[in-house]
């Protein structure tokens, strides 16, 4: 997508999230980040080093990493510039074709480091396999399908905080 395009996408969903008092997250993209006004910045390991794209962004926007192997999380884990990563995909998923799965044991490992850096499960996670991942060590996860998808996605996005609260 060209920025322009992001640009204009974004004026939406800040609106939405101004209207519900939700975070604005880019994806890959500090510059557009910038520009858009984003809370939250989430970079993939091919995009922009850390401090490059916060010289962009400035202090205070919330940046993320995606990890997907363990020397990947042990270095999220030890970054200064990141304040949160997310560890998949745990399970293989169309939303994301062609990325082979990191599978339970990159959750498992990811809670075995009891750091103070918040850290998310993705990838294939629904309902039915929730119980898996807190069983895991996760109590946060990121999940497309199963809200977009689901029948009621305010029921079920409310389902999966209930449970992680709880866990
Ligand atoms: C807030 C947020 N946005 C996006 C992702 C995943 O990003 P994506 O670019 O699809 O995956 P990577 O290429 O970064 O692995 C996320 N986890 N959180
Ligand atoms: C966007 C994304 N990133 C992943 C990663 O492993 O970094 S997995 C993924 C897709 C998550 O979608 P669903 O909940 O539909 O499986």
């Amino acid at each position: 997508m060209e920025a322009a395009d992001e640009l204009a996408a974004l004026e939406v969903f800040a609106d939405a999230c101004k209207r519900h008092g939700k975070l604005l997250a880019v994806n890959d993209r500090a510059d557009i980040a910038y520009a858009a006004g984003a809370d939250v910045l989430h970079l993939g390991q091919r995009d922009l080093p850390v401090p490059h794209a916060r010289a962009i962004t400035g202090p205070d926007v919330i940046v993320g990493r995606s990890t997907h192997t363990f020397s990947q999380v042990n270095a999220a884990v030890a970054e200064t510039g990141s304040d949160y990563f997310c560890v998949g995909p745990t399970w293989e998923t169309p939303t994301k074709p062609g990325r082979t799965a990191a599978g339970l044991e990159l959750v498992s490992y990811a809670a075995s480091r009891q750091q103070a850096k918040p850290w998310f499960a993705i990838g294939g996670i629904d309902l039915e396999r929730l119980d898996e991942v807190i069983e895991a060590g996760a109590r946060r996860v990121v999940v497309v399908r199963a809200i977009t998808e689901a029948d009621d996605p305010a029921a079920a996005a409310g389902e999966f905080v209930r449970r992680l609260r709880s866990a």
